[in-house]
């Protein structure tokens, strides 16, 4: 990567459809949580987390990655996980951002529906107020937990709806197909919601398809072993169906072995509506700008596949018409200084 094409990218304004609040925790903040609320940490200090932060699969990280939502207890400390995120979102030119929350993660440990979503919303709000970022929020169910829990939990947000703009669905795949879901999702679009969901991380391209049919969701999360589905390719490109790709969470995880192996930018040639995000950056080495730092190194990703894939996520994005078009004008601005 040239560092005009480095600085071009780091001012690029950005849209990220594809973050886990809680994989956002970084070791710093983990540490003081932990202190504050007395939580004991299986590590002495930052190092040894970083150490531990090997994955060679899915699995490997999902262990790691509950364990640390463990030191998150107050509405305060939502609030400080959140912020903390929009500060990184602020500094690197992040305009509008559709995070994901796991409350099943915190429920199960005492924590109240309310602490969660409470500390969540007030900092998205200021993040709206002060640092201009726009933001809708995503609850996520964990598939590796029962139908029935998830449709306790969506009846725990029937409150809060208006601080919600849809669910999602995430934790282990395999073996956790989306039709598990079918009726929560029903309910939920029932109630208003928009859906997304996880798929073709690590499970099969047929969960692609089950998740549009069964689900009827408005985005696939990941969504990269489309690739080995010429017909599922095909129902990709003709209904522009956007899929939130994670380039480095991809290969930290070893869904590719390198980036140089990536489809991001084939599947962008093809036409299909690929978007790039962070999902876990405190454990994947990086937020967006790193991201796209790995696809121009890695790939060869020039300004113009950047300008496509920064467009692509504000037409996948869930704000409204006004918002979007605001994001556009900035994107083609910033499109006149490509290097
Ligand atoms: O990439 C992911 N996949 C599934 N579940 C997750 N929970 C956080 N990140 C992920
Ligand atoms: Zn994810």
């Amino acid at each position: 990567m040239t560092p005009a094409l480095e600085a071009w990218l780091r001012k690029m304004p950005k849209v990220e459809l594809h973050l886990h609040l809680e994989g956002s925790l970084e070791p710093e903040l983990m540490f003081k949580l932990a202190q504050k609320n007395a939580i004991d940490l299986p590590f002495n200090n930052v190092e040894q987390v970083k150490q531990a932060y090997q994955f060679s699969q899915l699995q490997d990280f999902l262990d790691i990655y509950y364990q640390g939502a463990n030191v998150l207890v107050t509405e305060q400390d939502f609030f400080d996980l959140t912020w903390a995120y929009l500060l990184q979102c602020k500094a690197q030119n992040v305009r509008h951002v559709e995070p994901f929350f796991d409350p099943q993660t915190h429920l199960a440990r005492g924590i109240n529906f309310a602490t969660v979503i409470n500390g969540i919303h007030a900092a998205l709000l200021q993040g709206q107020q002060e640092l201009g970022i726009s933001s809708e929020l995503i609850m996520c169910f964990l598939r590796h937990l029962s139908e029935q829990d998830a449709m306790a939990t969506l009846a725990l947000a029937e409150p809060y709806l208006d601080k919600i703009i849809g669910v999602g669905l995430d934790s282990s795949e395999m073996g956790h197909p989306p039709e598990k879901f079918s009726r929560v999702f029903a309910k939920a679009r029932q109630l208003g919601l928009l859906t997304v969901a996880h798929a073709g991380e690590e499970g099969p391209a047929s969960y692609i398809h089950t998740c549009l049919d069964d689900l009827q969701v408005s985005r696939v999360d990941h969504g990269v072993r489309a690739s080995e589905d010429p017909d599922l390719m095909e129902r990709l490109i003709t209904s522009r169906m956007p899929l939130t790709v994670c380039p480095l969470s991809n290969t930290k995880l070893k869904v590719f072995s390198d980036m140089s192996q990536h489809n991001i930018l084939q599947m962008l040639e093809q036409g299909v509506c690929v978007t790039v995000n962070s999902d876990d950056p405190a454990y994947f080495g990086g937020y967006m700008n790193e991201n796209f730092f790995a696809l121009a190194n890695g790939l060869e990703m020039t300004a113009d596949h950047a300008m496509m894939l920064a467009a692509n996520a504000i037409e996948a994005c869930f704000a409204s018409g006004k918002r979007k078009s605001q994001l556009l004008l900035g994107l083609l601005k910033h499109g006149a200084a490509m290097p």
